[in-house]
């Protein structure tokens, strides 16, 4: 065996072209309608940022349910930081079932609201047995023991800065550093990894310092040089440029910006997040293919009178 630090492109060049013009297309997961921009399947390594309460948690854990209840292999690690895994389920119940999240969590349900749970329970039944929740002490290599022991292909730190890294490290910059670079090993083994992350204040179109979409840039990643270029994809959940919402409105407008995209053109997504049942859906509505190609065609007629 060869010890080169140097992969010959003579060697790997037969396989790779045969890949290109005969093998599959890369596996990504189903995360549901008018999300299939967002690439996340093996190998991939997302970075989720956002301020405080955009709904970060909320965003990554419909992506996981979804994602499993679409695919019956796919194995789930998730090692969130802040909250327990009973009040994880209990907002993708409320998701799932319409439930509104006050009356699960207070446990003041009404016949017809339990029934309405049912088919929801059934649901994270189905996909219980292949997810797991780390326990603290929350360290890259609980996760990694965690990971390994169920197998899972899908791992989300929630959220990155408060996951201790391996070894010791002198400053908070040095140890973010050391943990994307165990991030990009899970995915150098064929994982996808969702990292939520902590954002800081930037100045927005008027100089105030806010958590505004107009100044947030891949630079707002807390400690971020090495988590912007470790990351193939970087998304920042802000509110839509022309949210009025208030802090008590239940369905908030918010905007998904794609700030990077290492394998494709950075697209954003606009989106609706109804907080009393934590659920994202596309701000439009899904267009069905028959309509998507009636309107291409009445375009094409328009373009060609
Ligand atoms: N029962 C509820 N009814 C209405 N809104 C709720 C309820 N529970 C939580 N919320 C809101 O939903 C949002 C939850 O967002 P989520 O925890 O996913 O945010 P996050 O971006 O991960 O935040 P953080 O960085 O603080 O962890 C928050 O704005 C919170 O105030």
């Amino acid at each position: 065996m060869s010890n080169a630090n140097y992969i010959r492109c003579d060697r790997l060049f037969d396989d790779w072209q045969d890949d290109v013009l005969h093998g599959e297309p890369p596996r990504r997961y189903d995360i549901g309608e008018g999300l299939d921009h967002i690439r996340l399947g093996p190998g991939s390594v997302s970075l989720l940022g956002g301020a405080p309460g955009m709904g970060k948690t909320a965003f990554a854990m419909q992506c996981v349910v979804s994602a499993m209840a679409a695919d019956a292999s796919l194995r789930c690690c998730v090692a969130n930081v802040e909250m327990p895994p009973e009040r994880l389920l209990e907002r993708q119940l409320s998701r799932l079932s319409g439930v509104s999240l006050d009356d699960i969590q207070d446990r003041r349900l009404v016949d017809k609201q339990r029934d309405k749970l049912d088919d929801a329970f059934d649901l994270i039944d189905d996909i219980a047995e292949r997810l797991v929740f780390v326990k603290a002490p929350f360290t890259l290599e609980n996760v990694a023991a965690a990971a390994d022991d169920i197998d899972a292909e899908l791992i989300v730190l929630d959220y990155v800065q408060r996951i201790r890294p391996v070894g010791k490290h002198d400053d908070k910059r040095g140890s973010v550093d050391a943990t994307m670079d165990s991030i990009r090993r899970f995915s150098a083994a064929g994982c996808c990894v969702i990292a939520l992350s902590a954002v800081g204040r930037s100045k927005d179109a008027k100089g105030r310092t806010s958590y505004a979409g107009d100044g947030l840039s891949l630079a707002s990643f807390r400690e971020s040089s090495e988590l912007e270029y470790g990351a193939d994809d970087a998304y920042l959940l802000v509110p839509s440029a022309e949210s009025d919402a208030d802090d008590d409105d239940a369905v908030i407008d918010v905007t998904l910006k794609q700030l990077k995209s290492r394998y494709g053109k950075p697209t954003d997504c606009e989106l609706s997040f109804d907080r009393s049942r934590q659920s994202f859906e596309p701000a439009e509505p899904v267009m069905s293919d028959a309509s998507r190609h009636l309107r291409d065609t009445l375009a094409d007629l328009w373009g060609d009178t």
